[in-house]
């Protein structure tokens, strides 16, 4: 079969990794990421991001289960796998007295049909380090020299593994740019991170891991769907929580008062919203800093923690 029809091009089907000691890091994982789509694995220290990523860039073979990447298992059939994927580890390892352009001409040497070195590093914006010294880079210039490397090969798939940690702000947004550019231009990404305003504004689809398992998976929209909203806002001197029609069948599930200013959080965002904002046309008062969102990733996350921990 042509892999290039593939429509998965990762497939992970009941995946489980079982480290010496007994100790079962993946229990039970099926997810897969169409061409051309960015996923994102998120989850706590030590649920399981790495231990996964590793199975997929077939660095591990799993205990059960089965993955296919370019419908190809990449433990076994990696001389297929491997020239047409690209893997940004979390600590990339490289010897620290070679140059930039040295360590990425030495890594070129390993990967067929190389892009040229000036190339790859033009576009993580290491251009003007060529001459530096592994160890003379920063955090985060090490981090663009590990992604450069990964896209030496102009790879169909993608791995990053916490691909922003030690960016500033700016390097942050220009890879995120990077990955989107690559993306449109079919590049399937699978990357971990702990920033979730990285996989908010960046994931097409998303897999919350807990303790091994997938808590959550979808859209962004999705996992954040169903989750409270939040509205806030100040009342007049004078005015009072109590003062506001009846909280109860607005959906509204938790509020408080600190002084004037109220925080609700509710489940139907747009009925609790008209109902206050009624209210405070109909006594002809004005509420300031009024601030209505939707619930972020960051808040399902820790919602979908606290509850896994708390059902286990
Ligand atoms: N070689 C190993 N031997 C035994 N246990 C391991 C090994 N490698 C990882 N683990 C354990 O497996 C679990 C999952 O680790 P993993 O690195 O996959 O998590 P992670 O989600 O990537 O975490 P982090 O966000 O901290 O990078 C952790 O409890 C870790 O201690």
């Amino acid at each position: 079969m042509d892999n290039d029809e593939h429509e998965h091009v990762i497939e992970a089907t009941g995946l489980r990794r079982v480290y010496g000691g007994g100790f079962e890091a993946v229990r039970g994982i099926s997810f897969s990421v169409a061409r051309g789509e960015i996923f994102a694995l998120l989850g706590t220290n030590g649920a399981g991001k790495t231990s996964t990523v590793e199975l997929l860039e077939g660095l591990a073979a799993p205990a059960a289960g089965t993955v296919r990447v370019l419908g190809h298992d990449p433990c076994r059939e990696r001389a297929a796998v491997r020239p047409r994927t690209g893997v940004m580890l979390q600590e990339g390892g490289f010897p620290s007295e070679l140059t930039v352009t040295e360590t990425a001409r030495m890594w070129a040497g390993c990967t067929s049909s190389a892009r040229p070195e000036a190339e790859a590093l033009e576009l993580v914006g290491l251009a003007d380090k060529l001459r530096v010294r592994v160890k003379q880079l920063s955090g985060g210039e090490r981090r663009r020299l590990d992604l450069a490397l990964a896209l030496l090969g102009e790879p169909e798939v993608l791995f990053l593994d916490e691909p922003t940690t030690g960016l500033d702000a700016e390097g942050r947004r220009d890879t995120w740019e990077l990955v989107r550019n690559l993306r449109d231009s079919g590049t399937t990404v699978l990357l971990t991170t702990h920033y979730l305003e990285e996989a908010e504004g960046l994931a097409d689809r998303l897999a919350i891991l807990h303790k091994g398992r997938i808590a959550t998976a979808g859209t962004p929209a999705e996992v954040t769907a169903g989750r409270p909203s939040r509205l806030s806002f100040r009342l007049p001197d004078g005015y009072f929580l109590g003062d506001l029609p009846p909280l109860t069948g607005l959906g509204v599930c938790e509020h408080e008062a600190d002084g004037q200013v109220v925080r609700l959080r509710t489940r139907e965002l747009q009925r609790t919203a008209t109902a206050v904002l009624t209210w405070a046309a109909a006594a002809g008062i004005e509420l300031s800093g009024l601030d209505m969102r939707s619930a972020s990733l960051e808040e399902a996350f820790l919602g979908i923690a606290q509850e896994q921990d708390a059902a286990a």
